[in-house]
């Protein structure tokens, strides 16, 4: 794996912090990005500005707007936008190889669809192999060259490690899974959960709250997880209490960030100020998928209702405090 280049598609925060430690972890990269300017910019200044200010591109990474300068990788890191998959999946099956592994590290639902992101890349790229790598990771944090830990799932075991020991360096450290439900489950959900999280810090509810919040969200995390195929051990890793506990403590989150400004009274746009709020895009897939198998996931619901106008943040906390007493599972 280590002869040939890591490819990564998308040099947003996340892409360039990846491609960051990549190249740390001694790998050469190819960054993809669409816009030929930005790749130009990317060439001449080794830094980008937009998404991650102040942090030096490594001198292993090439930036391109040329998709198909992802051929020759060994795995392309696909880190654009959950609601891109399809299309850029799609668009990878032209170029890539079939043997070309996949890892999605976007973490959301297909809105409409409701189908998870693996079985998207699955139907538009039959054969190919698909992992995802999720857990705690902030790219300002990742890309400062802050430690922290992730998990890459692959269903093939030997793949996974092969994987995980590639990506893995000084200050990320990447382990491995099987269970590509559960780890790509965790980070989906849990960015729903956070907007709670942050809409109950934002409404000054107080810290007693916000920890209620954190618990009976995993619960509901585990169990969605349960009910579609995730195995219940990793949700209690990386990708899913790790990640949850994370996105659910801070402002520098972009989901908590918007949740917080809708409990201090905006509205959804302007709560969003044009930034990635994924929780937003995949929270009407997770309860849909939810309503489908009859789980209960009232916090996820009360982020639905808001996020749709039905309801207000008063009448959430109203129906989440007015729910029948029940025995804790
Ligand atoms: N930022 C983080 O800390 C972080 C950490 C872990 C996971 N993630 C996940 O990674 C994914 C990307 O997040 P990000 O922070 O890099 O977002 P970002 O907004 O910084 O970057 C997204 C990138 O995707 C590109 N893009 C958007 N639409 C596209 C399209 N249709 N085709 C091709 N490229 C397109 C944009 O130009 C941009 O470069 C999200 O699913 C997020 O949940 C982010
Ligand atoms: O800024 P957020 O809320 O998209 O979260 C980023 C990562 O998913 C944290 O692990």
């Amino acid at each position: 794996m280590a002869s040939q280049p890591i490819g990564i598609a998308g040099a947003g925060a996340w892409g360039t912090a990846l491609a960051n430690a990549a190249a740390a972890a001694g790998n050469d990269v190819v960054l993809w990005m669409r816009s030929p300017e930005q790749a130009d910019a990317l060439v001449a200044t080794r830094t980008n500005e937009r998404c991650l200010p102040g942090v030096k591109l490594h001198e292993r990474i090439r930036p391109t707007a040329e998709l198909s300068a992802l051929a020759a990788s060994s795995a392309v890191l696909l880190v654009t936008p959950a609601q891109t998959t399809r299309d850029m999946s799609t668009a990878l099956a032209s170029v890539l190889p079939v043997a070309v592994p996949l890892v999605l590290c976007a973490k959301g639902i297909e809105r409409g669809s409701g189908a998870f992101l693996c079985d998207v890349v699955a139907e538009v790229r039959p054969g190919a192999t698909v992992a995802v790598l999720s857990g705690p990771s902030f790219a300002h944090d990742v890309a400062r060259g802050l430690p922290t830990a992730v998990t890459l799932a692959c269903r093939d075991t030997a793949l996974a490690e092969e994987m995980a020991n590639a990506l893995s360096g000084p200050t990320l450290r990447v382990y491995h899974r099987s269970d590509v439900r559960g780890v790509e489950i965790g980070g989906a959900a849990k960015n729903v959960l956070a907007i709670a999280c942050g809409a109950v810090a934002g409404k000054g509810l107080g810290e007693s709250a916000k920890a209620a919040l954190v618990a009976r969200g995993f619960a509901e995390l585990l169990r969605f997880a349960r009910a579609y195929g995730g195995e219940p051990e990793t949700l209690m890793g990386l990708s899913g209490l790790g990640d949850l506990v994370l996105t659910c403590s801070t402002a520098q989150s972009r989901n908590f960030a918007f949740g917080q400004r809708l409990g201090q009274g905006m509205s959804v746009e302007e709560a969003a100020g044009g930034k990635l709020v994924e929780g937003a895009a995949t929270a009407s897939a997770l309860v849909a998928l939810a309503r489908a198998k009859n789980i209960d996931m009232p916090i996820a619901e009360a982020v639905e209702q808001i996020l749709s106008g039905a309801w207000t943040l008063d009448q959430a906390v109203d129906a989440l405090m007015n729910r029948p007493i029940k025995s804790e599972h």
